[in-house]
């Protein structure tokens, strides 16, 4: 699903009401109506008293709208005007003449030197005081609303966006933002409810289809997208009914040092378990007995030390070969992390220790940072490193935003596709990015990561593009890992049981 800027906004609302003969005020009746519509099925007898914030602008035209709705069913509604400025949209101008004939809702007006109203336990609270128009610090008496209101025990419904909430910047130190429990946001989703920035303000999200034009949605080139369902099934190549293993692909996994073993067994079980044909793992000797235990399906790649993994040859070709899991920062580690990097003639996963000896290399070499990483990390690798890890990569940044930059010129520098794990993890490669819907924080657990990265690793073995094996396999873990915790709770969850919901996770996309 495309992610859009404001303008891009803007561009699809005024098309969509040319293209349907419709004024603004009618599409903004329709988007108001849809998301009353929400906010019916969520209101009870026990409901409160409901308290709508409009502001002057679009948004507010949206809140005193759905304020005229629920007034017209019955309900008990205040309503302030925060009036941060006299002049009024006209279809805001409308609404509120709307309102105020119907008689049936409290409406007071909240300037800079209005007391504000207070908030209960009892309240149930609409902002809809700034929508995607947000350019600049809201005006401080609203800044104090919105503290006011984050500090008292009411729900809060946001209109669009929480009031305060900028689609292209976080919000300075000192900056409010209304806490919501659920966005109502009309049509696409906005990239600030998956920035960890604003991971404080942003509760559930239902993204309202208001009916705004396929056909230029479809136009407008967005390199921002969500990673939903309908796009991961795009992505997902179903698999041929003559076929053998070798169509399927033959995946490599090397990991492992003295004390961290476990790891890269967990890697080539989620291997194995991505519909590669094979896989083989080359792994200090000492776990030798231990992987075939655990996975007699995989196979060993013989190796030279006990200890640590070694540059041995396989003898065959390997289509994918992921890296980098538990091998430790030692000398032997990063000189047959350098021998691989050199040697490989396949796209790469690149994880853990081997991100961290890259950056450290990086570091070291300082001025020839470019050239060695360039030399040395074949081009179209997925990377895939957790925050610390990046931030060792690409360097510290100021917020989520400036992260997200740093993060596409590596991209670009390097020509290597960037899988950033968090909360939502992103997936960028050059200019486009691909923002994860699935995943939970039962997922923040040991090993997790090393599944990612044998399921990447095996579906790049399989024929999958760099990119798509990416995007694909963030969306797979996530929703294998959602899928796990419905039935067992997110505190349960280890990395094991993500595997075992990747049949599960697979079946969603062929449905
Ligand atoms: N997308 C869709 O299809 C539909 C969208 N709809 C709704 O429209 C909403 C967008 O409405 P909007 O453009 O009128 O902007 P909104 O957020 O109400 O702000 C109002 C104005 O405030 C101003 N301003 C900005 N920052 C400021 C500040 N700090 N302090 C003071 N002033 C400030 C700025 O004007 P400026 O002063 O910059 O000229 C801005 O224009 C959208 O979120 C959705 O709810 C639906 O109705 C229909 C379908
Ligand atoms: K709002």
């Amino acid at each position: 699903m495309k992610i859009l800027e404001a303008s891009q906004l803007a561009d699809l609302d005024s098309y969509s009401c040319k293209e349907q003969n419709i004024s603004s005020w009618e599409l903004m009746e329709r988007a108001a109506g849809l998301a009353y519509e929400e906010i019916k099925t969520r209101l009870n007898s026990a409901t409160q008293q409901i308290k709508v914030l409009a502001g002057p602008g679009n948004n507010g035209g949206d809140g005193l709208a759905i304020a005229y709705f629920l007034a017209q069913d019955g309900w008990d509604v205040d309503v302030f005007l925060v009036n941060f400025t006299s002049s009024r949209s006209p279809d805001n101008q409308k609404n509120l003449v709307r309102l105020k004939n119907q008689a049936k809702s409290n409406i007071r007006e909240l300037t800079e030197d209005s007391e504000l109203p207070e908030f209960t336990s009892e309240d149930l609270v609409i902002d809809a005081i700034f929508g995607v128009g947000l350019n600049r610090s809201m005006p401080e008496f609203v800044q104090k609303l919105a503290r006011k209101h984050n500090g008292s025990a009411s729900q809060c419904i946001c209109i669009d966006v929480p009031s305060g909430m900028y689609l292209d910047q976080s919000p300075g130190e000192d900056e409010a933002v209304f806490q919501s429990d659920l966005i109502l946001t009309f049509q696409t989703p906005k990239l600030p409810f998956y920035l960890p920035d604003y991971s404080g303000v942003v509760g559930e999200v239902k993204i309202i289809d208001i009916g705004l034009s396929q056909k230029r949605l479809s136009e407008i080139s967005s390199e921002l997208n969500l990673v939903d369902l309908s796009l991961a099934k795009k992505l997902y190549r179903p698999r041929p009914r003559f076929s053998h293993k070798g169509t399927y692909g033959h995946a490599v996994l090397i990991g492992g040092s003295e004390l961290m073993l476990g790891s890269v067994i967990l890697s080539s079980k989620s291997c194995m378990h991505s519909g590669v044909g094979k896989t083989s793992v080359l792994m200090p000797s000492r776990g030798h007995s231990a992987l075939i235990q655990h996975l007699p399906e995989a196979m060993l790649v013989e190796n030279a030390s006990e200890d640590f993994i070694s540059d041995q040859d396989l003898g065959f070709n390997a289509d994918a070969i992921g890296i980098g899991i538990g091998i430790g920062t030692s000398e032997a580690a990063l000189s047959a992390l350098g021998a691989w990097l050199e040697k490989a003639d396949c796209p790469l996963v690149i994880d853990a220790d081997a991100l961290n000896l890259i950056a450290e290399h990086i570091t070291l070499k300082d001025k020839k940072r470019l050239r060695t990483l360039d030399g040395q990390v074949p081009k179209k690798s997925i990377l895939t490193p957790h925050p610390g890890e990046l931030r060792r990569l690409v360097g510290s940044w100021k917020d989520d935003f400036e992260k997200l930059n740093l993060i596409k010129d590596f991209s670009k520098q390097f020509d290597v596709i960037v899988l950033a794990k968090d909360a939502y993890s992103l997936c960028v490669y050059q200019d486009q990015v691909f923002v994860n819907s699935t995943g939970n924080s039962g997922m923040a657990t040991a090993g997790s990561g090393d599944v990612l990265t044998g399921l990447l690793t095996g579906l790049l073995a399989q024929g999958y593009s760099s990119l798509n094996a990416a995007v694909l396999g963030m969306f797979l873990h996530g929703l294998a890992g959602d899928l796990a915790a419905e039935e067992m709770s997110e505190e349960s969850l280890t990395a094991s049981d993500i595997i075992r919901y990747f049949g599960d996770s697979f079946s969603k996309l062929k449905a």
